[in-house]
């Protein structure tokens, strides 16, 4: 049967009825429950990735990294690491996760250095989506990441071959916002240069990256916060934990014998912007996108059990033939398994023959040895025999018999 239309009717409300407090209700129970926010640091190393994220909480996230930095040392992250903190602001209380990835660029090769954090954004969809698909589903924890830091060095050039290809396996399945790390070490012009040329390599290679999403029923100031937010992407960052004075005041900035670059400063660099739409204008976006866009899109790909890319490089695989290439390879592993089997066998057969012979020969010694000691005690007592024969006195040669007949013996 087909639908019909049912026609929406908009009454004229008679008298109070109290919906209007909707928002109210979900603000307070928000506030209550609290608000929680995962975000992924991404890039070469000591593009001062641990320092932005100190910057953007206001709160100090890696006293380990601080304290050898204070003594001299260069601090590096070497390993995935996941840090959370609970942190609160006028009541309101955010749990705060950061996963700040080892920087890379380091190696020889560098091919494969964006397949953990790939593999770690992952997991986590499966761990949100192996809770959905239990029976008791009340307590699920979300730990999918919600957007994802990429720091570009500042070269002023273009984004590196590398850079393409971490932001091309990231987007897709995470928000990527890329940034210009340490832009303090830029002009004006070069960054305004830089920025442009990193955006055509991003259109160019058909990188998804976050785009802020414009409602045309937002009030006109919302309309132009969220303009300016868009035409800084990709931000150009400075990150400071440390305060410098300026005109007697204490401000957070790098400071250089040609003037301060102030963080909190819009006029010097995107910090304060990035933050805007990171925590106060775009954070609940930013999940909400996680969760119908991109988790939505993994977790459909997961349930058909097709077109997820394994990494290899062959793109999208199908489960058949990955179950056939599980198979062979277990098949594989069964054969090699049994041929070493077999070799350890063999070689203990060996072992074991190896040592018979031995024993065998050691047998046939003792026998040959005491066969030439009974014939030399043989050969001793035929000589004795003589001896005694040759020696007794006249020992006739013929024996007489009782009746003194001759008798030969
Ligand atoms: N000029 C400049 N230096 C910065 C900036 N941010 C951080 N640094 C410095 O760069 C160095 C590396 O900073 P980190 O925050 O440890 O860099 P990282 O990217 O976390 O490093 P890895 O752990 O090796 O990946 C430190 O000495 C920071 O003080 C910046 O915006 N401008």
């Amino acid at each position: 049967m087909a639908d019909v239309a049912i026609p929406v009717v908009k009454p004229k409300l008679a008298g109070y009825v109290g919906f209007h407090n909707l928002p109210n209700q979900v603000h307070r129970k928000s506030v209550k429950k609290g608000f929680q926010f995962t975000l992924m640091v991404v890039g070469e190393s000591g593009l001062g990735k641990s320092t932005l994220v100190n910057t953007l909480f206001n709160t100090s996230l890696y006293p380990g990294k601080e304290a050898k930095e204070l003594s001299g040392e260069t601090p590096k992250t070497v390993e995935i690491q996941t840090i959370s903190a609970d942190i609160e602001e006028n009541g309101v209380k955010l749990k705060l996760t950061v996963i700040d990835t080892p920087g890379f660029g380091d190696f020889v090769n560098n091919e494969d250095s964006w397949r953990p954090i790939l593999e770690n954004i992952e997991a986590r969809y499966d761990a949100y989506l192996e809770q959905e698909n239990r029976v008791n589903r009340k307590r699920i924890v979300d730990t999918r990441v919600h957007s994802c830091l990429y720091f570009i060095a500042p070269t002023g050039h273009s984004l590196k071959p590398l850079d393409i290809e971490f932001m091309r396996r990231l987007a897709g399945r995470v928000n990527l916002i890329p940034v210009i790390a340490k832009s303090d070490t830029l002009t004006e012009d070069e960054i305004k240069a830089f920025k442009i040329r990193i955006l055509e390599d991003i259109a160019f290679h058909k990188i998804q990256i976050y785009q802020p999403p414009q409602y045309e029923n937002d009030d006109p100031e919302t309309i132009q916060e969220n303009r300016d937010i868009i035409s800084r992407i990709p931000f150009a960052i400075v990150g400071s934990d440390k305060e410098v004075e300026v005109n007697g005041k204490k401000v957070r900035g790098r400071k250089y014998p040609w003037g301060v670059i102030e963080v909190d400063n819009e006029e010097h660099c995107d910090f304060v912007k990035l933050r805007q739409m990171l925590i106060r204008t775009h954070m609940e976006e930013l999940k909400e996108y996680t969760n119908e866009v991109l988790y939505e899109s993994y977790r459909m790909q997961k349930l058909a059990g097709v077109g997820l890319d394994d990494g290899s490089g062959a793109g999208n695989v199908n489960p058949l033939a990955k179950f056939e290439e599980e198979r062979i390879a277990h098949e594989q592993k069964m054969a090699k398994m049994e041929a070493e089997m077999k070799a350890v066998f063999q070689q203990k057969v060996a072992e074991k023959e190896a040592k018979l012979k031995q024993s065998e020969e050691e047998l046939y010694a003792r026998h040959r040895e005491m066969k030439e000691q009974l014939e030399k005690q043989r050969l001793e007592l035929e000589e004795k025999k003589k001896r005694l024969e040759s020696g007794r006195p006249g020992t006739p040669e013929k024996t007489k018999t009782k009746k003194g007949g001759l008798f030969n013996k």
